[in-house]
């Protein structure tokens, strides 16, 4: 990474994905609107959504799409918020209605992606992991492992756990 990447990089503000469930969910409620929040509706919004942020990118030139979007005034940065605000809102409130935790889910996916793409194996390659073929195995026995560990993690904790 060279420095005006460094530069780039910036720390996201504190939030849960709890509190984002808790927050939309609360402001689903007072609207009366759960009836208008099912699974599929839900789904096609972030869809419809998805599309908003990708209108703000199309035609424009690669220069002008760099990491960083240097060339963005602050209105469009702004606008590029909101688009990919509406999109964590909508996921967000599909996995609470369709019952998935999306933070243990996401924490999970991450580990499995850990499994299938190791580090030393894929540095530099942007290859599907199924072009790994002699490391598939590896990857299998390492998902298997972690699930093993994170479930005698997960009795230890509870029989360690308060009331
Ligand atoms: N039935 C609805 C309607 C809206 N919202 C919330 C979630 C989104 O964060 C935002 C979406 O609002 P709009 O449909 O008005 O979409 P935009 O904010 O993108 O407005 P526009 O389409 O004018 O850009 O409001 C919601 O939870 N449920």
């Amino acid at each position: 990474m060279n420095d005006a990447q460094a530069s780039r990089n910036t720390r996201f503000s504190e939030l849960s994905l709890e509190e984002v469930r808790a927050r939309i969910s609360s402001f689903a409620e007072e609207r009366d609107w759960r009836q208008y929040h099912t699974p599929r509706n839900l789904l096609l919004a972030l869809v419809g959504e998805v599309g908003e942020a990708a209108e703000i990118f199309q035609w424009r030139p690669d220069s002008e799409l760099a990491p960083g979007l240097p060339s963005f005034e602050a209105r469009e940065r702004e606008h590029l918020g909101e688009e990919l605000s509406d999109v964590l809102l909508y996921l967000v409130r599909l996995a609470d209605v369709c019952g998935v935790d999306l933070a243990a889910a996401v924490v999970d996916k991450l580990g499995k992606n850990a499994a299938k793409y190791p580090a030393d194996k894929c540095r530099g390659r942007a290859d599907k992991y199924s072009a790994y073929v002699e490391l598939k195995a590896a990857a299998k026995q390492a998902a298997a492992d972690a699930e093993a560990e994170a479930k005698a993690g997960d009795k230890g904790g509870r029989s360690g756990g308060a009331a």
